[in-house]
């Protein structure tokens, strides 16, 4: 059995196919774990969520600030935003089996490592130094069983937001739950006291004053993160002070899908198959 890592899918659904392909994936026998973001911005989005719940058990993904903002759309009342193309998940028949199967999907994964290493952890956008993956754990867990739970539609009407920009132990209600939300699904750069930017979304040039990426503050763990949505990373993590992986590499900005195979570390990627004139970047990170 392989299991691999793959980055951000945004409705690339022809590239998804092609990626599987060429890791010869076969459900019977891998496992997939996929960074989040399955919908939004691309062009198959429907097809990307049926394929991936139709992998039943060989494919698990935590849940993107997209695949939030579907659910946000369909059950909080949230308007679609310019550039979404989530209108032929909000008008399939099979609608609701797709939503629900998207909002009980876990915020965190993780797998215990191989003797001497720590643990493997998976969440969209990474994990910030002040949680322990333990701690993390548990607050994933929060949030899952909000979303899960009788009052998820009140809390998908009052996710979306910036404030509060930092965790504390004593924060309730829909504060506590936006906090791990922006940290799980959003967070790029962070200060020394764990602050979140919601300013800076390009390359590492783009950090504001007294911000840097989360991974190049150090943690007391050593856990192998595998994260996505960051895509002008285009798959590295420059400077970095933790064992991380980046798997967004720009599929839906023209750039390439990735997996990573966790067994080895080895990344195989595909192409970008759409020209997508709104992207103006390089695409440098090439197939091994
Ligand atoms: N609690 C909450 N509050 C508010 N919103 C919530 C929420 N929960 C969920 N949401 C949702 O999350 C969104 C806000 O999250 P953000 O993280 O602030 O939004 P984003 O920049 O649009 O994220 P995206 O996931 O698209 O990032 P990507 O790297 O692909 O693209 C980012 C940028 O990278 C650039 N880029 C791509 N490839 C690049 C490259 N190779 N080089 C340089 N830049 C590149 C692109 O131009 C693009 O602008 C909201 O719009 C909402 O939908």
């Amino acid at each position: 059995m392989t299991t691999y890592a793959i980055g951000d899918l945004q409705g690339c659904h022809v590239e998804f196919v092609e990626l599987l392909e060429r890791l010869e994936f076969d459900p019977r026998r891998d496992r997939l774990w996929l960074a989040g973001d399955l919908v939004n911005r691309g062009p198959d989005s429907l097809a990307c969520l049926r394929e991936v719940m139709a992998l039943g058990e060989a494919a698990t993904t935590v849940l993107g600030n997209h695949d939030l903002h579907l659910l946000a759309v369909a059950r909080g009342g949230e308007r679609e935003k310019p550039g979404d193309t989530l209108a032929e998940v909000l008008e399939a028949p099979d609608r609701e089996r797709l939503l629900d199967w998207l909002q009980s999907r876990p915020l965190l994964l993780r797998a215990a490592g191989t003797p001497g290493s720590g643990e493997t952890v998976m969440t969209h956008a990474g994990l910030p130094p002040q949680w322990s993956v333990a701690r993390a754990a548990d607050l994933a867990g929060e949030l899952a069983a909000t979303l899960t739970g009788e009052h998820a539609g009140a809390f998908l009407e009052r996710m979306y937001g910036n404030r509060p920009a930092s965790w504390r132990d004593d924060l309730e209600g829909v504060d506590r739950l936006r906090v791990i939300v922006n940290t799980f699904t959003r967070m790029r750069f962070i200060d020394a006291e764990g602050r979140l930017d919601f300013t800076a979304r390009e390359g590492l040039d783009s950090a504001p004053p007294g911000f840097a990426p989360w991974f190049q503050y150090p943690r007391h763990d050593d856990p192998w993160l595998l994260f996505g949505h960051w895509a002008a990373l285009q798959g590295r993590v420059p400077g970095s002070r933790v064992r991380a992986e980046a798997l967004d590499t720009g599929c839906v900005w023209g750039g390439r899908l990735t997996a990573l195979n966790l067994a080895n570390g080895e990344r195989v990627s595909v192409p970008s198959r759409r020209d997508r004139p709104r992207s103006p970047f390089p695409t440098t990170r090439s197939s091994p």
